[in-house]
């Protein structure tokens, strides 16, 4: 097994307080040595052992590969004329699903695999080295396996979005039996979870409930898109449910902040989309200050956030939602690893493989890593908008730049 030592490393995140100190388990001056698809060792440059090969990081910063644990990136078509129009006022609605899942129906197998590598291309260059994506824009169960089957061969983590919206032409009753009958059978066997889309125009209380509680009894880990477009029941159903996610977040009581405080449903909040939606903030600082476990994605998708640079998503946390760098930086990579269950050792991927865990450099850890062209991580909010990645790894693998 051949070995690489990482050296002349600044200052390394590692999100492992026994590491480091502080929400990022800083690391300054030190190494990293890894062994085929592993972190063999952390600690102080001067410490490190040999290796069969090295890699001189240049004194710049080290952290974990960033876990984008919410995307829907299976599809086909463009909405840039409705975000034109929203530019100019015209306000965000769950509707506008239906355009998308219109040109996802008429695209080829080919072609959506296709934009899905382009995508996932674009976003492992920048340094994201996990990424989770959803069904949703089929909504028949042809089209919903077959954009799981698809995303299964690309991604980490698949998500059953069938309760994306009702599509046209149906009626949300019969819907709602397809959604959590014969579609979830045939869909279940290509993903991990189940989410929905609880909010006005899409699915409301009872209905969110009854695709979570089916979900549930299958033994399926759900998610919810909750509070996104204004206050619901999106956060109570997700804790109540254990769902492993609630993400939006724009629309908080001080009930729901208490509940996610309480719970081990991540938060995960979306600031690329709130900035593209021209909606609130997810309040993030105050999540975090009451004790709740943050995670940031991009959520990238054709209409509300067409973006997957989790680094601009860290930026945007940072200068606007109050996040200190350190615990932007962790929300979005051991948080997100939290939201899909990947920060312990022998979730399964996709293609059956079990897979050490994510988020964090420490022994033992997938080696999932992003060299910025920065002394410190500081400069992913300092310097906004630059494209700083120098080198990822992922599983031990250097992605080509
Ligand atoms: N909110 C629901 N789904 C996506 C938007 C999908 C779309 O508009 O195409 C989201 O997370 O923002
Ligand atoms: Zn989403």
């Amino acid at each position: 097994m051949s070995s690489l030592l990482i050296d002349n490393i600044a200052e390394l995140t590692t999100n492992d307080p026994e590491l480091g100190p502080g929400v990022g388990g800083r690391v300054h001056d030190a190494a990293v040595v890894v062994e085929a698809d592993r972190i063999a060792w952390v600690g102080p440059a001067s410490k490190a052992p040999q290796a069969d090969t090295r890699y001189d990081a240049g004194g710049r910063a080290l952290l974990p590969g960033w876990v984008d644990s919410h995307t829907h990136m299976v599809f086909a078509g463009d909405r840039g004329a409705e975000f034109e129009a929203r530019m100019a006022g015209t306000a965000y609605a769950a509707g506008g699903i239906n355009v998308t899942v219109a040109a996802t129906r008429e695209a080829s197998d080919e072609s959506l695999y296709q934009n899905l590598v382009r995508l996932t291309n674009e976003a492992r260059r920048d340094g994201t080295t996990t990424i989770e994506t959803k069904t949703g824009y089929g909504l028949t169960t042809e089209d919903e396996v077959r954009s799981a089957r698809i995303a299964a061969r690309v991604v980490d983590a698949v998500t059953f979005l069938g309760a994306h919206v009702v599509p046209n032409g149906t009626s949300p009753d019969a819907y709602l039996d397809l959604v959590t009958g014969p579609m979830l059978d045939a869909v279940a066997p290509h993903v991990s979870a189940v989410d929905v889309f609880c909010e006005q125009g899409a699915f409301d209380e009872a209905a969110s409930r009854r695709v979570l509680e089916t979900a549930r009894s299958r033994g399926l880990a759900t998610r919810v898109h909750g509070n996104q477009l204004g206050h619901g029941p999106g956060v109570q159903l997700a804790v109540k449910y254990g769902s492993l996610s609630v993400d939006h977040l724009g629309f908080l009581s001080p009930a729901d902040i208490a509940a996610l405080a309480e719970s081990p449903t991540v938060a995960t909040v979306l600031p690329a989309c709130d900035l593209s939606t021209r909606m609130p903030f997810a309040p993030a600082r105050d999540l975090l200050d009451a004790g709740a476990t943050l995670a940031i994605a991009s959520n990238c998708n054709p209409g509300t956030s067409f973006t997957n640079s989790m680094a601009f998503c860290v930026a945007t946390a940072v200068l606007q939602m109050r996040l200190t760098v350190e615990e932007a930086v962790r929300a979005a990579t051991l948080g997100g690893a939290t939201a899909l269950g990947m920060h312990r050792d022998g979730w399964v991927d996709p293609r059956g493989n079990a897979q050490p865990r994510v988020g964090m450099v420490a022994p033992g850890a997938r080696a999932d890593l992003h060299l910025i062209d920065a002394p410190s991580a500081s400069h992913l909010a300092y310097r906004p908008g630059m494209r700083l990645t120098r080198a990822v790894w992922i599983a031990g693998r250097e992605f080509g730049q």
